[in-house]
C-alpha cells in the first residue's frame, strides 16, 4: 500500500469536488483527487449537460412543426433519434476537457481513479493508497432512487445513468416522477416524436410556486404529454417494449419504456463514514452552516450534503469551504440567494422564497407584485407571450422571485444578485436594460411595486400641482 499526505483531499470529480480540487491547487495547497467513476460527475455524464443537450435536439424539432406563426410553413419533423443522442455525446465531449484528468494534472492535483473508504478520521484508502490528509472534502453526489415497488425488479427500466446511452427511440415512454428531471425529459421526448406519460404521485413540479408551476404544466400538456397528478406507482409489471404501472388508485398505464424519475440518493455506502465518525440524517451527510461534518476536519459538499441538489450549488458549497479549509477562516453556506430553474419551455425558475412561504414568515409586511410576459414587446415579437414574474417584497427589499416564461433562468440570475446583496427595489428600477429584451420584464417588476405608490397617491398629486404652479 502506498501512503500519501496531503493539505486537502477531495473525494468525488464533479461540480463541487472538481471545483474545490481546481481552486485550492491554484492556490498552493497540496491536493489529491479521488474519482471511482467518470470525471465530471453527474452533471457533465448523466445530468445537466446531456438533458439540456436533449432538450436543444427536441426544441429543433418543436421549432419546425411550429413555424407558422412566422409565415414560415410548418414541416413535420424528421427526427433520428440515435443522432439526437450523438448530438448529446458529442456535447458531452466538447466540454469533457475542462473536466479531465489531465487539466486537473496540469494544475498540480494527484488525481487517482479509484473509489474512497475512509479508515480514521483523516484517513481514506482508495485502491493501494492510503491518504492521509490535514483536510478532507466529501462531494461524492448523489444517484438515482430506485424504490422498492413491486415488480421494478422484473421489467427494464432507465434512469438518468442510462437513458442518454438509449438509441432507439421509445414509441411510449412513461415516467415516474413529475419533478424537473421527469418533465424536462418528458418534454424532451414528446417533441422528438415519442408518446409520453409521466405519473406524479403528488403534485407534478411540486417544490415551485403552485401558480406558476400550473402556467408551465399547462403548455406542457398542450404539447401532448399526459401528466397524471395523485397517482402513485404501486406496481410494475409488463415485459420488454410492454410496460404497465399500476397506481395506487387502481389505474394501469401503459407503455414501450420507462424512466425513472423519483427524486436521489445520497453517495454514501462506499464511504465508511463510521470509521471517521461522521453522521448521516435521511437525505446525506450531516453538516452545520459552515459544512463542517460531525468530524471537524471533514467537510461535504454538494449533492451528498442532502440539501438542494443543483451543480451551482455544490460550485458555491466549493467556494464555502474554500474559505475555511485553506485559510482557516470561518465561512457560512447561506441559502436565501440560491436559484434554481427547470429547463422546460417555458422555463421555471425561482430563487429566495415563495409567495406561500413569505407569507408564513412576513404575513401582512409582504407586498407581492406581478408582471406578465405578454406586456413584453420582445416575448410578443418571439411569441413567447406565456409567463409571469412574481416578487416577493418585504420594506421594499425583495425577499423571493419566482418566474415562469422564456428565459425565466437567465432572468433569475439578476434576482439572486439582487437577494445576495441586499438590494432594494429601487435599485433594480434604476438599472435600463436595452429595448427590446425578456431582461426589461425585471425593470418593469420593479417599476410595478412603485407604481401605485407614485400614481395613487394623492400627496404625490397635490404636490406635482403644486410645484408645476410655481415652476417657472
Ligand atoms: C438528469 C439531471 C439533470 C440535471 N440538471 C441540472 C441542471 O440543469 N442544473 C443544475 O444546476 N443541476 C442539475 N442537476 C443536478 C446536478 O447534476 C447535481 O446537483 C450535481 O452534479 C452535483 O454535483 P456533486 O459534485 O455534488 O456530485 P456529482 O456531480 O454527482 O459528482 C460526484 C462524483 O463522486 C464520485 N464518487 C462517488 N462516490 C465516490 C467515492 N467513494 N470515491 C470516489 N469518488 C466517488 C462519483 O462517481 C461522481 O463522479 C441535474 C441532475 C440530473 C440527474
Ligand atoms: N433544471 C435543473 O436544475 C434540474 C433538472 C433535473 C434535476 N435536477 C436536480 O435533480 C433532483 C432530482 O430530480 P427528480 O425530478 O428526480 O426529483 P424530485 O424529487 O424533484 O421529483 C420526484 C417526483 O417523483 C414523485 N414520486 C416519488 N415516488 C413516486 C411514485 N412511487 N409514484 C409517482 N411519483 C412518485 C415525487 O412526488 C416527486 O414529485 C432535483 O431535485 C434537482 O435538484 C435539477
Amino acid at each position: 500500500m502506498e501512503q500519501l499526505t496531503c493539505d486537502l483531499l477531495v473525494i468525488g470529480a464533479g461540480s463541487g469536488g472538481l471545483s474545490v480540487a481546481a481552486g485550492a491547487s491554484q492556490m498552493g495547497a497540496n491536493v489529491v483527487l479521488l474519482e471511482g467513476h467518470k470525471m465530471g460527475g453527474d452533471c457533465l455524464n448523466f445530468g445537466c449537460v446531456p438533458s439540456k443537450a436533449l432538450l436543444a435536439a427536441g426544441k429543433a424539432a418543436y421549432s419546425q412543426s411550429h413555424a407558422s406563426a412566422f409565415g414560415v410553413s410548418d414541416q413535420q419533423p424528421q427526427v433520428d433519434y440515435g443522432a439526437a443522442k450523438e448530438h448529446v455525446q458529442d456535447v458531452i465531449a466538447t466540454i469533457e476537457p475542462m473536466d479531465s484528468q489531465e487539466r486537473f494534472e496540469g494544475f498540480g492535483v494527484k488525481v487517482l481513479r479509484e473509489y474512497g473508504r475512509f479508515v480514521s478520521p483523516t484517513e481514506v484508502e482508495a485502491g493501494n493508497h492510503r491518504i492521509s490528509a490535514r483536510r478532507v472534502v466529501i462531494a461524492t453526489g448523489s444517484s438515482p432512487l430506485v424504490p422498492p415497488i413491486p415488480g421494478l425488479d422484473t421489467v427494464p427500466f432507465e434512469t438518468n445513468e442510462t437513458l442518454f446511452e438509449l438509441k432507439e427511440k421509445p414509441e411510449h415512454l412513461l415516467i415516474i416522477g413529475g419533478g424537473p428531471i421527469g418533465l424536462e425529459m418528458a418534454q424532451a421526448h414528446v417533441r422528438l416524436g415519442c408518446k409520453v406519460t409521466v405519473i406524479e404521485g403528488a403534485k407534478a413540479l411540486g417544490k415551485d410556486d403552485p401558480e406558476l408551476a400550473a402556467i408551465a404544466l399547462e403548455s406542457l400538456r398542450d404539447e401532448g404529454i399526459e401528466i397524471v397528478e395523485e397517482a402513485l406507482a404501486s406496481e410494475i409489471r409488463g415485459t420488454a417494449g410492454a410496460i404497465e404501472v399500476h397506481t395506487a388508485d387502481g389505474a394501469i398505464y401503459r407503455g414501450s419504456h420507462l424512466l425513472m424519475a423519483v427524486g436521489r440518493k445520497a453517495n454514501i455506502d462506499k464511504l465508511n463514514l463510521e470509521a471517521a465518525g461522521i453522521e448521516t440524517t435521511r437525505t446525506g451527510i450531516k453538516v452545520d452552516d459552515s459544512l463542517k461534518t460531525t468530524n471537524s476536519k471533514v467537510y461535504a459538499i454538494g449533492d451528498v450534503a442532502g440539501g438542494l441538489q443543483f451543480t451551482h450549488v455544490a460550485g458555491y458549497h466549493a467556494s464555502v469551504i474554500a474559505k475555511s479549509a485553506l485559510f482557516g477562516l470561518p465561512s457560512k453556506a447561506k441559502t436565501n440567494h440560491i436559484p434554481w430553474a427547470t429547463y422546460t419551455d417555458p422555463e421555471l425558475a425561482q430563487v429566495g422564497l415563495t409567495e406561500a412561504q413569505a407569507q408564513e414568515k412576513f404575513g401582512r409586511k409582504l407586498d407581492v407584485v406581478r408582471f406578465h410576459y405578454s406586456h413584453n414587446d420582445r416575448a410578443i415579437a418571439e411569441r413567447k407571450t406565456k409567463g409571469l414574474i412574481k416578487v416577493m417584497v418585504v420594506k421594499g427589499r425583495p425577499v423571493g422571485v419566482s418566474l415562469v416564461g422564456h428565459q425565466a433562468g437567465e432572468q433569475c440570475a439578476l434576482w439572486s444578485m439582487a437577494l445576495a446583496n441586499n438590494m432594494k427595489m429601487s435599485q433594480i428600477a434604476a438599472m435600463i436594460a436595452p429595448y427590446p429584451t425578456i431582461a426589461e420584464l425585471n425593470k418593469r417588476a420593479a417599476g410595478a411595486y412603485f407604481s401605485p405608490k407614485l400614481f395613487e397617491n394623492q400627496f404625490v398629486k397635490r404636490m406635482v400641482r403644486f410645484v408645476q404652479r410655481w415652476m417657472p
